[in-house]
């Protein structure tokens, strides 16, 4: 491994040895190191004996060769069941760590909104197979070469020391032939096969998530008659894969190629330069046969880079994706990257939603969507944003709800449990109808009757019962229209109750009667509203309108004298809408405005 790959692994390795007292990990550690240490001493005893067998049988000393077939028999009996335990105890350690690796991993892919972040960017791709597969791959393989790099110094030591005693020129031409092989191996395949398992990785990852997107949106698919276009993309997704892994293999056959000849030779080469010794007598059979057991111990040691080069390769590539990824959702030391680029909407608590002075770009560009705008909502306003597509109505939303920052202005708010959003595609969860009402609570005050009582308000007034109740588990995006959808997070604004609810064209799957019913019933509570909505009938639900006009530009009207389709004319038309425009104390007060 480089220096680089290196510093990789201790950055994602560290916290769980270090930062988080992880006694229990290091116990278990010491555990396996002790069970290795007694592994590799039985190792000793039973190739001692090997060679015991082989010299009593080419003395003919029956005596002797069943002396050692007992000693034989009694290591054997303690050193199966610990050759078990060890491998279990492993297996049980990776798990462990996979566990809180994976939980530290969500904690920042989820608590920071990361994964909404790294989607927006594009900055990473597939975080979800780093954090499914890439941690999984991470620590078991980490587990399994520390402890097969801390097995191979054990042997080198132990078979050494017998080595040694038997022939010193073995021991010579075994360390120049190890070294020479290693050094060939880093410098021939290191590189290459990294580099080509970490496209692997990435390959395998666009493949299976070009066949995810088929699946969740089979229905769009299916109605467009898409197959051809989707077999087409997946194909071409497909193919990298196989390439990739065509140029993989091809450099997999030479590393095979080598490691091949490099172990096999071990079968002649110490039976070369012992031959002469057992010819001539000075040197029994069974130690030439100890001897070159030891020998194959060594160099199986020595050589455990070159054995496990395949292996090692594909290891290092995955812990570069997964320090890419511990970069951008993990807190670290380092500064915050590239923070200064655009200034940052600062957010600030304050009892009613105002905006100051808020100028607002999407995320990486240059592009003004909303220059400077100013204006304060009080309880019980209701603002209707409109504008031509694309003119930032929603990007507007995304700053109030705290997803995009990028700009300058301040947004003051109320404590963000006081608002709720409501996006076009509902978004519904797997689970009972009652976890669908609830989201994202997960446990609620409200009874099944008041439940009930919320899904009649909503005009589903028979959908549990349709269902088989609050506790039914269905597939609900499948089973419910577009409307219903709608109508069912509209029911989530009921349960919650919170004092401003926001609408990015919530109700646009519904009939009139429904979306003036829905309107009308937050109204009546109260509720602040802002919302997004292209039907000229849901004005009279507003007290307010801003219109973005694009380019950064924006005018606030009362919505009572506003005309949805010649807005331009009407905008500064009445008293009330050149109040509405005019700042007050720097910021438009649309509440005074009405
Ligand atoms: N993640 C992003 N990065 C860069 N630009 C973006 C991003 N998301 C949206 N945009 C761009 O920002 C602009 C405003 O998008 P927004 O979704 O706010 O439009 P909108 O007014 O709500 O449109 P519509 O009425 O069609 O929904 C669009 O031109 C869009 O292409």
């Amino acid at each position: 491994m480089s220096l680089a790959a290196w510093k990789q692994f201790l950055s994602v390795a560290k916290p769980y040895w270090l930062e988080d007292n992880r006694k229990q990990a290091w116990l278990l550690l010491v555990l396996l190191i002790a069970l290795m240490l007694v592994e590799t001493q039985l190792a000793v005893m039973l190739n001692t004996q090997a060679g015991e067998m082989t010299s009593a049988l080419a003395g003919k000393n029956g005596g002797r060769f069943w002396d050692s077939v007992r000693t034989c028999l009694i290591i054997l009996a303690f050193a199966i069941p610990i050759y078990a335990f060890y491998y279990y105890m492993r297996d049980l350690f990776a798990n462990q760590w996979r566990r809180w690796l994976t939980g530290r991993f969500l904690d920042g892919y989820l608590k920071r909104r990361k994964y909404y972040e790294l989607q927006a960017d594009g900055e990473i791709d597939n975080p979800d197979q780093r954090i499914s597969e890439d941690i999984n791959t991470f620590t078991g393989k980490s587990i399994h070469f520390l402890l097969i790099f801390l097995g191979s110094i054990m042997q080198l030591v132990a078979f050494s020391a017998v080595l040694w005693s038997i022939s010193h020129v073995l021991v010579g031409v075994l360390a120049v032939y190890a070294l020479v092989g290693t050094v060939v191996a880093l410098h021939v395949f290191g590189t290459p096969l990294i580099h080509l398992n970490f496209w692997q990785l990435r390959r395998e990852a666009d493949f299976r998530f070009s066949l995810m997107r088929l699946r969740e949106n089979a229905e769009c698919i299916a109605f467009y008659r898409g197959e051809a276009q989707e077999r087409a993309h997946i194909d071409s997704k497909f193919d990298k894969v196989i390439n990739n892994f065509a140029r993989l293999i091809r450099k997999q056959r030479s590393l095979n190629l080598f490691q091949r000849t490099f172990s096999q030779l071990t079968l002649v080469l110490p039976f070369v330069i012992l031959a002469e010794g057992v010819l001539s007598g000075r040197l029994e059979v069974g130690r030439a046969i100890q001897a070159a057991g030891a020998f194959t111990a060594v160099l199986a040691a020595v050589g455990i880079i070159v054995d496990n080069f395949e292996s090692l390769s594909r290891f290092v590539a995955g812990i570069g994706r997964l320090q890419a990824l511990s970069d951008l959702v993990l807190p670290n030391d380092k500064p915050a990257a590239a923070a200064g680029e655009h200034p940052r909407i600062e957010k600030r608590s304050g009892e009613h939603l105002a905006l100051e002075a808020l100028t607002l770009y999407p995320p990486q560009s240059d592009r003004v969507l909303i220059k400077e705008l100013s204006l304060v909502l009080k309880p019980g306003d209701a603002l209707l944003i409109t504008g031509d597509s694309g003119c930032g109505k929603s990007s507007l939303l995304r700053a109030i709800a705290g997803l995009w920052h990028t700009g300058s202005g301040v947004i003051h708010h109320p404590p963000m449990e006081d608002f709720f959003f409501l996006p076009q595609q509902p978004y519904l969860q797997h689970g009972t109808l009652r976890s669908q009402l609830i989201y994202p609570s997960s446990e609620t005050s409200l009874d099944d009757e008041q439940l009930l009582e919320i899904l009649e308000q909503v005009h589903l007034p028979h959908l549990a019962e349709r269902v088989g109740g609050l506790d039914a588990v269905r597939d609900w995006e499948k089973l419910l229209s577009v409307g219903e959808q709608q109508r069912l997070a509209f029911g989530r604004v009921l349960v919650h109750g919170p004092g401003i609810v926001i609408l990015d064209e919530a109700t646009s799957a519904l009939d009139s009667a429904n979306e003036a019913s829905l309107y009308e019933r937050l109204r009546e509570g109260g509720t602040t509203l802002i919302s997004i909505a292209h039907r000229p009938a849901v004005l009279r639900h507003h007290t307010h309108v801003l219109r973005l006009t694009g380019q950064g530009g924006w005018e606030v009207h009362d919505a009572s004298g506003y005309e949805f389709d010649a807005p331009v004319a009407k905008a500064i038309a009445g008293a009330a809408s050149v109040a509405a425009v005019q700042p007050v104390k720097g910021t438009v007060s649309v509440a005074a405005a009405g």
